[in-house]
This record gives structure tokens, C-alpha cells and sequence, in this order.
């Protein structure tokens, strides 16, 4: 059966409470609070092992965390059983990862097509709104040919393409230019946004790069399994004011 796709909320759409992760003597979350608004882009940024990886499988139910709350639209995803979770990242959830994981034996269209055929949708309707997203990704000139064939940013956007396809309410990206140069970094992102905005779209995006975090609407950052509100302070970002003309005479 098709689970029943969230409609509206009231207050935020997602929402992580107190979430704790440890993997043996690790512990990748330590008590890590977020809520992420319909049609908002949030960015979260981190240093390396900080637990952004971590935190995005939680919310998303790939894993559980050992403590906390995640709630989608006010359904307790860490409570939901593995068949409803694997149900919403089919049909509310879009996920892209750093090196889109396109399936390399398929085209570019068949890669795209895969999530409407796995929700049942009839092969001749799949194949027109999979070529709709390719093009409005920028890669429909691209759809007969698999990923090998594509460079980095084509693969990334046929990847958004297919994370998107679905119609979900909100898209985890983890890292989605991280393996781009800077030019095909920002034609992802700027595609990614242009989507979204059309689409109403929410966007987790996990970056440790300002200009990608730039594209959000809002940034927290998280440092060693918490989250702070906003990005950590870079006293060498913030070169000393010289004095204001009344100090110095
Ligand atoms: N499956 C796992 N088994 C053991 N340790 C893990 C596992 N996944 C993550 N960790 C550890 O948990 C901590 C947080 O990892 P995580 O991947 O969430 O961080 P991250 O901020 O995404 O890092 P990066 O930016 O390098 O991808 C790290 O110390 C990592 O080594």
C-alpha cells in the first residue's frame, strides 16, 4: 500500500530532540536539537567527525539513534517501524550523497525513473515526468547515457533529478558538491534551488563549504554531536575595527 503522504503541519516539518549516537566508545551525537520548516533550505555545517553524517541518517531513519526524538510532521520516526521509514524516504524524503550513487548500469532517464516505478506508477507517465526533471536539471540532452559517461556535475544533477522526481516534501543533501569544482559546484546548487524553490521543497544540506551554506536560508553548525545555533565564531574572519574617529581624538 502506498503510505499516505504528509499533507500539512503545523509547526516545523522536522524536528530532531535531544539526539544521541554512539558507535562503541564514539560518541557522534550528544544531544543534538534542529527543526526544519516546510520550503526552508537549512545548512548544516561541522568539521570533520563532528556528526552531520550521523545526524542525517537519523532523521531520515537509516539509523536509529539510541536517544531522542525524531518527528516528521509530528510522527515519531524513531519509533516507526523499519517498513514505514524505508516507505517515507521512498516517497517524502528525497536523499542525495556526495557521489550521487546513480546505479552505473542504467541511463541517466532509467536512473531518474527507478523511484516512480519502485511507487508503482504506470512506465509511460514515469518516463515523461523522469524526462520533465532531467530538463529542468539541464541533463535531458544526457538521459541515454549512464553515469561513467557524464562528468561530476551532470552525475549530481541527474542525481537531484531523481531525488526530486518523486515529488518529496524534503531532500537531504550530504555533501552534494564535495566532489565538484567550484563552477559545476555552484551550477548544482543554484539548480538544486531553483527546484526547490518551485517546488515548495525543504532542503537539509550538509556542507563544510560557506558558499554552499550561503544558498540556505539559515545555517547551524554542529560541533562534536551538538547543535549551535549559529555558526561557530572565527575571530579571524572578524579582523579587529580600527578605531572610530571620535576615539582618537
Ligand atoms: N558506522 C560507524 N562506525 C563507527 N564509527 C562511526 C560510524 N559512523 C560514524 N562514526 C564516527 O562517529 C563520528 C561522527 O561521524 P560522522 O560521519 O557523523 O561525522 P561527519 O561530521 O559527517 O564527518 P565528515 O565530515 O568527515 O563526513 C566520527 O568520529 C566517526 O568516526
Amino acid at each position: 500500500m502506498t503510505p499516505t503522504r504528509l499533507q500539512s503541519t503545523a509547526g516545523p516539518l522536522l524536528q530532531a530532540r535531544g539526539l544521541t549516537k554512539s558507535y562503541g566508545l564514539t560518541r557522534a551525537l550528544r544531544g543534538a536539537d534542529l527543526s526544519l520548516d516546510a520550503g526552508e533550505i537549512l545548512a548544516v555545517s561541522g568539521a570533520s567527525g563532528s556528526g552531520k553524517s550521523t545526524l542525517l541518517h537519523c532523521l531520515t531513519g537509516i539509523t536509529n539513534p539510541d536517544e531522542g526524538a525524531v518527528l516528521y510532521g509530528g510522527e515519531r520516526l524513531d519509533q516507526a517501524d523499519e517498513k514505514r521509514r524505508s516507505a517515507l524516504r521512498r516517497t517524502d524524503f528525497g536523499i542525495v550523497f556526495q557521489f550521487g550513487q546513480l546505479i552505473s548500469e542504467l541511463t541517466a532517464l532509467d536512473n531518474v525513473l527507478l523511484p516512480l516505478l519502485l511507487d508503482g506508477r504506470p512506465r509511460a507517465e514515469a518516463v515523461g515526468h523522469a524526462a520533465e526533471w532531467l530538463e529542468r536539471f539541464g541533463v535531458r540532452a544526457q538521459s541515454g547515457l549512464k553515469p561513467g559517461e557524464l562528468s561530476g556535475g551532470q552525475a549530481q544533477r541527474v542525481a537531484l533529478a531523481r531525488a526530486l522526481v518523486t515529488g518529496p516534501t524534503v531532500v537531504f543533501a550530504d555533501e552534494p558538491t564535495g566532489a565538484l569544482d567550484s563552477l559545476a559546484g555552484e551550477q548544482v546548487m543554484s539548480a538544486l534551488v531553483h527546484a526547490v524553490r518551485e517546488s515548495g521543497t525543504a532542503v537539509l544540506l550538509i556542507t563544510h563549504d560557506a558558499r554552499v551554506a550561503a544558498y540556505a536560508d539559515r545555517e547551524v553548525t554542529l560541533r562534536d554531536g551538538v547543535v549551535l545555533a549559529a555558526p561557530a565564531f572565527d575571530p579571524a574572519a572578524f579582523p579587529t575595527a580600527p578605531p572610530a574617529a571620535e576615539e582618537l581624538s
